[in-house]
C-alpha cells in the first residue's frame, strides 16, 4: 500500500482555524509510563510497516477531516517534539517522529461544511471510512471488504457517510446487524437521510477479548468499558466471569482500549479485538468472551454510485417502503416477494420520524386509535437485473407512498468460519 499525502486543501483550513483537542486522552510525562509509551510506539511503528508505510498518518489527516465534517472541536498542531509523547487526534495515535505535539488552546470555532474541498485521488487505491479507531472491528471489515484500501477512521457513523458523500472518501464500510445484538438502527436510519447506496455487503466474525494494562487483575477491575453492542454481546461471560463491575459505552472497542492505555486506567478492562490490545499496549485478560462463539456482524459497502446489478453471481438486494394503510399493506408486500419465489432475509422496521402516528376514527364517535407509522427495511435475494425483483417491486410500488432501492449488491459468499481470533 502506498504513502498518500494528506489533501493540502484540508489541511491548509486546519491551520487557519481556532483550535482546541480532540483528544479522549493523553499520554503525560510520567516516566514510569515511558516504557509503555515506547512499547505502543513500536507496535505502531511495525504495524505501520506492515500495514502500510503511510497508513498512519493518512488516517489522522483524513480523521481530522472527518473531524471537521462533524463541526467538531479540531486540534491545533505545534512543532514540539518530545521522545517520550504520543499524541492523539480524534482518538488516533501517533507518534512525534511523524507528526507534531498537539496542545490544548482556545474554544473550537465551527467549520461549515462548505470549508472543505474534496480529497485528491491516490492512485487505485480506493479510501475507505468507518466508524471507530484502528484496531475497531469496522476497520477489519473495511479490510475484509476492500483488501487494498487505505482506511480512514471517523468518529461518528454520520462522519462516515458525509466522508463519502464529500468525496473525501470513497466508500464507507458500516456495520447494519449483529448475531447477538441485533440491528444497528444508527445505520438504518443514516441509510434513509444521505443518498448512497449499498454496493455490497461483508460479514465477519467477531471476537472479543477483555483488554486491560500490563500487570493488571480481574479482581483490580471496577469497570468495564466498550462500544454498547459489543458490552451487550458479552454480558453473560462478564457475569460469569465474576465481572459484576460497572458497564460503560464508550464510541467503538478500539477507542476503549486506547482510552485505557492513554489514561494509564488500572482499574478498568475494555472489551475489544486482539490487535487493539497490540496496538495500545495492553494485556489480554480473557479470551473470545462473546456471549456466542458464532458471534458475526454484518457490514454494508456504501458508495455515491450503485453497481450494475448482475445475474451472473447471488446478488441482494435492500428497499425501505413506507405505507399508508396500516399493517395490512405489509402482508402484501411480503406476497409480491412469495408470489415469485424471492426469500427475504432481513425485515427491520424503524419510526417514520416525521409522521409517527396515524390517527384511526372519529372522535365524535367512539373515540381515535393511534397506531404507530415505520418505514420498513426488506433485504431480498435476487438481482434488480433479475425481471422477478423488477416485477416484485413495481406490485410493491402500488401499495406504498415511499420506496427507495437502497442498492442491489453481491452477497457475502465467503466461507463461513466463526471467531477467529487474529482480527
Ligand atoms: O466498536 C467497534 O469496534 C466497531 O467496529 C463497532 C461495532 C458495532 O457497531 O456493532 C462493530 C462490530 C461489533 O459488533 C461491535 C461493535
Amino acid at each position: 500500500m502506498n504513502s498518500i499525502t494528506p489533501s493540502k486543501h484540508i489541511l491548509k483550513s486546519l491551520s487557519s482555524l481556532d483550535t482546541t483537542t480532540l483528544i479522549p486522552g493523553k499520554i503525560h510525562h510520567h516516566q514510569s509510563k515511558r516504557a509503555r509509551i515506547c512499547n505502543i510506539k513500536a507496535i505502531y511503528k511495525q504495524e505501520t510497516r506492515n500495514f502500510s508505510a503511510g497508513l498512519v498518518s493518512n488516517r489522522a489527516d483524513w480523521q481530522t477531516s472527518c473531524a471537521i465534517l462533524a463541526s467538531n472541536v479540531v486540534s491545533q498542531q505545534s512543532t514540539e517534539k518530545t521522545d517520550a509523547e504520543i499524541v492523539s487526534i480524534n482518538g488516533v495515535h501517533r507518534t512525534l517522529d511523524l507528526v507534531p505535539v498537539q496542545q490544548e488552546t482556545n474554544l473550537p470555532k465551527p467549520l461549515s461544511i462548505t470549508d472543505l474541498s474534496p480529497a485528491p485521488m491516490h492512485g487505485s487505491q480506493l479510501r475507505v471510512a468507518y466508524q471507530g479507531v484502528p484496531g475497531a472491528y469496522s476497520e477489519a471489515a473495511a479490510g475484509k471488504a476492500y483488501p487494498n484500501c487505505v482506511a480512514i477512521p471517523c468518529d461518528q457513523f454520520e462522519v462516515a457517510f458525509q466522508a463519502v458523500g464529500h468525496w473525501i472518501a470513497d466508500r464507507a464500510v458500516l456495520p447494519v446487524e449483529n448475531s447477538l445484538g441485533g440491528s444497528i438502527h444508527r445505520n438504518y436510519d443514516l441509510l434513509l437521510r444521505h443518498n448512497l447506496h449499498i454496493v455490497g455487503e461483508v460479514q465477519l466474525p467477531v471476537h472479543h477479548c477483555l483488554l486491560a494494562l500490563p500487570g493488571v487483575r480481574k479482581e483490580d477491575l471496577n469497570r468495564v468499558i466498550s462500544h454498547p453492542q459489543a458490552l451487550s454481546q458479552c454480558e453473560s461471560t462478564l457475569t460469569k466471569l465474576g465481572l459484576n463491575v460497572a458497564r460503560e459505552a464508550v464510541d467503538d472497542t478500539a477507542g476503549a482500549a486506547e482510552f485505557i492505555a492513554t489514561h494509564n486506567l488500572r482499574d478498568t478492562a475494555a472489551i475489544a479485538s486482539s490487535r487493539a490490545a497490540e496496538l495500545y499496549g495492553l494485556q489480554i485478560l480473557a479470551d473470545g468472551i462473546q456471549d456466542d462463539s458464532s458471534n458475526v456482524t454484518r457490514f454494508v459497502m456504501l458508495a455515491r454510485e450503485p453497481i450494475i446489478p448482475r445475474t451472473d453471481r447471488p446478488f441482494k438486494t435492500s428497499i425501505v417502503f413506507a405505507h399508508d394503510e396500516g399493517m395490512s399493506v405489509l402482508f402484501k408486500v411480503l406476497s409480491a416477494f412469495e408470489f415469485r419465489n424471492i426469500s427475504l432475509t432481513k425485515i427491520e422496521s424503524r419510526p417514520y420520524k416525521n409522521r409517527p402516528i396515524r390517527v384511526v376514527g372519529d372522535a365524535s364517535t367512539g373515540g381515535t386509535a393511534k397506531h404507530f407509522e415505520y418505514m420498513f427495511y426488506i433485504d431480498f435475494e435476487a438481482s434488480m437485473a433479475d425481471l422477478r425483483a423488477q416485477n416484485a417491486l413495481a406490485e410493491v410500488q402500488e401499495f406504498t407512498s415511499f420506496l427507495r432501492v437502497l442498492g442491489s449488491y453481491p452477497m457475502d459468499m465467503t466461507a463461513w468460519s466463526p471467531s477467529i481470533r487474529d482480527l
